[in-house]
């Protein structure tokens, strides 16, 4: 599904940031994204994301090299892919039911064409209840089950999370954990970048850890 061969990045004249990137995901896995804070974790998934593209080496997803990729090209893969940010990234003056219909909703398709839907994964993430309320209204572990939900629903095969834990406490960042594990089991493939290495243990998948601008993977 994405293969790193050789993969360098840096910002306008900096330096490298990412280097000697060499490794594949595999369709269906799930792999944390791990490393210190500037180790480049958030360009890392800017790169999959395609909002940067590699300053060096090949970049392959969904068996296309990315460099080659036009504006048109690239909006198509990018309906591929859902993404969550820490920092929610909600519309203050939505709803929760319009802030995850909207992937859908800026594609045209009818609101009766996804109401059941967006309703169905509303009441899977636990937030059923809260369909009519404003991002406001919401504590910070129901904004982040309304982002999940919202990167999901137009059924992303590569699904994207930075920090997706770091604003909610302890117990809601493993119960949202539990969420994406739930999500991989239905087959997304998913990556998640975090740097709280306690939340990671019990889960037993590879972790892409990045250092010094390189990364090794641990099984
Ligand atoms: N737009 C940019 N222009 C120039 N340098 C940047 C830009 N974005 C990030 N950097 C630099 O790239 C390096 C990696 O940053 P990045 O945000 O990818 O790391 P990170 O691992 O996600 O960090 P954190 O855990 O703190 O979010 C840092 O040195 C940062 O200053």
């Amino acid at each position: 599904m994405i293969e790193f061969d050789n993969v360098g990045l840096h910002y306008g004249t900096g330096p490298e940031i990412l280097r000697n990137l060499n490794f594949k995901i595999d369709p269906g896995s799930f792999h944390f994204l791990t490393g210190p804070s500037g180790a480049g974790k958030t360009s890392l998934l800017r790169l999959l994301l395609l909002s940067l593209r590699p300053t060096s080496g090949k970049l392959t997803m969904f068996d296309k090299d990315v460099a080659g990729l036009d504006k048109e090209a690239m909006m198509a893969m990018r309906q591929h892919i859902g993404i969550v940010f820490q920092e929610f990234r909600l519309l203050e003056h939505l709803t929760t039911f319009e802030n995850v219909a909207l992937p859908l909703a800026v594609r045209g398709e009818p609101e009766a064409s996804y109401r059941s839907n967006v309703q169905e994964l509303l009441d899977w993430v636990g937030l059923g209840h809260q369909i009519n309320a404003r991002p406001e209204l919401l504590s910070g572990g129901e904004k982040q089950r309304a982002a999940i939900a919202r990167a999901v629903i137009a059924k992303p095969e590569l699904l994207l999370a930075d920090e997706p834990t770091g604003n909610v406490d302890p117990e809601l960042a493993e119960r949202l954990l539990h969420l994406f594990v739930e999500l991989n089991r239905m087959g997304t493939t998913i990556i998640l970048a975090t740097h709280e290495l306690h939340l990671l243990d019990q889960f037993r998948f590879p972790r892409l850890q990045l250092q010094d601008g390189e990364v090794s993977i641990h099984d």
